[in-house]
Parts: structure tokens; sequence; C-alpha cells
């Protein structure tokens, strides 16, 4: 965590810079995913693998790297990190993040990823905004660091995070709209319909675009995320990766006393079959997330008439 720390205060102080030591979103190739990788992505993954060895980490995984590499051949520990989440972001001065998971070491490199959310002993994420801010679970609950620019170290902000339970938020990328499945659409479009409809109460809509911007926000007031599977080609399983994005946000979520599916199951349930492998997510106030998945569990064909206008779940 120390390492992870020093690295996060340095990139915070990168970022802080923007523009002025070269363009951090520039894109400079792609990754094994066929995303486009930015300056930034490639700094911050560079930065966290080199400050790692010695630490007890055998296995690292990065999203910016097609296979697991070995740091300490006799470390404890396997770490999965998305080493700078939201990069759509970073030429546009919006909050963006770096998640991490850390489980025991398997003797296998994949073998020690490729398992159930649940193996997990510590997850969390750094974001970097208008305050930098560490926030983690050991698997007791969720803590805050927020970072002192003054001497770059991490100090603790308040108690354990709980996910309040009061919030009219909902934030999904709308722009997707006509792919999503029914189950998702007649979840939204009673949203939309606001008082008039069978919630009975108005929404307001979010989307950073920024996993962790949309977690911290949800971890403060409240509210539901949606990463959906949809019909797009390669969208199948939505757009998030299992291992160093969905997994350690769920156990966080969790922690927090909210919840994380898939839109149906337990997302920590769920084991990836490969190491870059996406899910759909959905996570936050549990009422709201258990209303998706009760969406989902209809037969196709009664969504459209159970709800919206019969209202099943009218307020
Ligand atoms: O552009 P879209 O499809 O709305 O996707 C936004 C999602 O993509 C991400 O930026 C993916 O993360 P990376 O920037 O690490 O690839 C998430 O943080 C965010 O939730
Ligand atoms: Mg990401
Ligand atoms: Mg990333």
């Amino acid at each position: 965590m120390q390492a992870l720390s020093r690295v996060a205060s340095d990139l915070a102080q990168i970022i802080a810079r923007g523009p002025l030591d070269g363009a951090l979103g520039a894109e400079v190739g792609s990754n094994s995913d066929g995303d486009n990788q930015k300056a930034l992505d490639v700094m911050a993954d560079e930065a966290f693998a080199a400050a790692l060895p010695g630490t007890g980490v055998r296995w690292y995984a990065s999203e910016e790297r097609e296979t697991v590499e070995q740091i300490d051949e006799d470390g404890a520990l396997a770490l999965a990190i998305d080493p700078l989440d939201g990069s759509s972001n970073i030429d546009v001065n919006v909050s963006i993040g770096t998640i991490f998971s850390i489980r025991p070491a398997r003797d296998g490199a994949e073998d020690s990823f490729l398992r159930s959310g649940r193996e997990q002993i510590a997850a969390g994420y750094f974001i970097y905004g208008p305050m930098t801010a560490l926030v983690v679970t050991f698997g007791n609950g969720v803590l805050t660091f927020v970072r002192d620019p003054q001497d770059g170290r991490f100090h603790q902000a308040g108690g354990m995070l709980t996910i309040p339970e009061d919030s009219s938020e909902f934030a999904i990328n709308a722009s997707n709209y006509r792919h999503w499945s029914k189950p998702v659409r007649a979840y939204i479009d009673d949203c939309l319909q606001g008082i008039e409809g069978p919630r009975a109460k108005n929404f307001n809509m979010r989307w950073v675009a920024s996993l962790v911007a949309e977690t911290h926000r949800i971890l403060s007031r409240g509210g539901i995320f949606l990463y959906p599977s949809d019909g797009r080609p390669g969208y199948g399983q939505g757009r998030l990766r299992m291992v160093y994005e969905c997994a350690p946000i769920a156990m966080l979520v969790e922690q927090a006393g909210g919840r994380a599916t898939t839109g149906q199951d337990p997302l920590l349930d769920q084991r990836p079959d490969q190491l870059h492998a996406r899910t759909p997510l959905v996570f936050g106030t549990p009422d709201k997330v258990d209303r998706v998945t009760a969406y989902h569990d209809l037969p196709e064909q009664e969504i459209s008439a159970l709800f919206g206008s019969r209202g099943l779940f009218r307020a």
C-alpha cells in the first residue's frame, strides 16, 4: 500500500501539471483489448510496476499488459491494476483514477487472478480530482485517505464509509439506449418517467465516464451505476473488465453496505475465464440494485406489460 500510495502521489503531481510537461492524453498505441493507450496510461503502468520489487507482490496484472508479469519470485501477493481509469477524461480535466485489487498469489500467474472476487484481500482506488484521495478496504469496512498537497502523503479523513440510502441519481451511458436489453430499458424508462411513472419520484442522471469518479460519488451520496451488456459488437459482456475494474469496485461497494451485480448475479461470485474478461456491472444502494435484478428475473415478454403502464413496482 505504501508503494502504491507513493506512485499515486507522484501521479497526482504529474496530473496537476496538465500539459505543462507534455501531452498526457496523447495516443501512444493500443493495449491487448484494442483500446487506445494514452501517454498517461503507459506512464502510470510503468510507474506502478517499477515500484513493486521488494514489496511482496509476486504477480502483476495490468490493463495495459497482455500477460501477467512476475515481480518478487517468493512474494505472497497478486496485484491487479487499472493504472489509469477514465483515460478519455485526461485532456478535459475531469477526475480520473487508479483501481487496484490484491489477492493471495498462487503458483500459476493467471491462475492467481482467474478466481472469484471473494478471494480479494484488499481493493481500492486512488481518485485524482479536485482532491486526490485513496479509498480502500481490507475486508473490514472502507476508509478514505486524502493526499495533502503540502507533504504529498495520504491522511485518513473521516471514519468508515457507508453508502447513503437516500438518492435519486442513476448513472448510465444513455447514448447506448437502443442497444440495451429489455430489462435495462424498462428500468431506465421507469426512472425517466419520474413522478408520473411507476416509481412516483423524479430522478437525476450523471455520467462522468470515469468509473472511479462514479464510484466516489455513489459511495459519498448514494445512487446506482449501470454498465450493462448491450447489442453493439464486442459489448456482449459490457465494457468493464472483471479482474482490475469490477471486482475491486464490487468489494468496496459491498464493504460500504451496497450491492454489486452483473445485473442478475452477485459480481463477486463470478469467475473470469480470461485475464482481460469483461462483465456487465450494476452497483449502488442495495434496493436499487435489487430492483434491476427483479426486472431481469421476469420473462422478456412480461417486462413491458408489468413495468411502465401497469407498474408492478409502483411506489
Ligand atoms: O465511454 P463509455 O462507453 O461511456 O465508457 C466509460 C467507461 O470506460 C472507462 O473509462 C474504462 O476505463 P479505462 O479508461 O481504464 O479504459 C470507465 O472508467 C468508464 O466507466
Ligand atoms: Mg478503467
Ligand atoms: Mg485504464
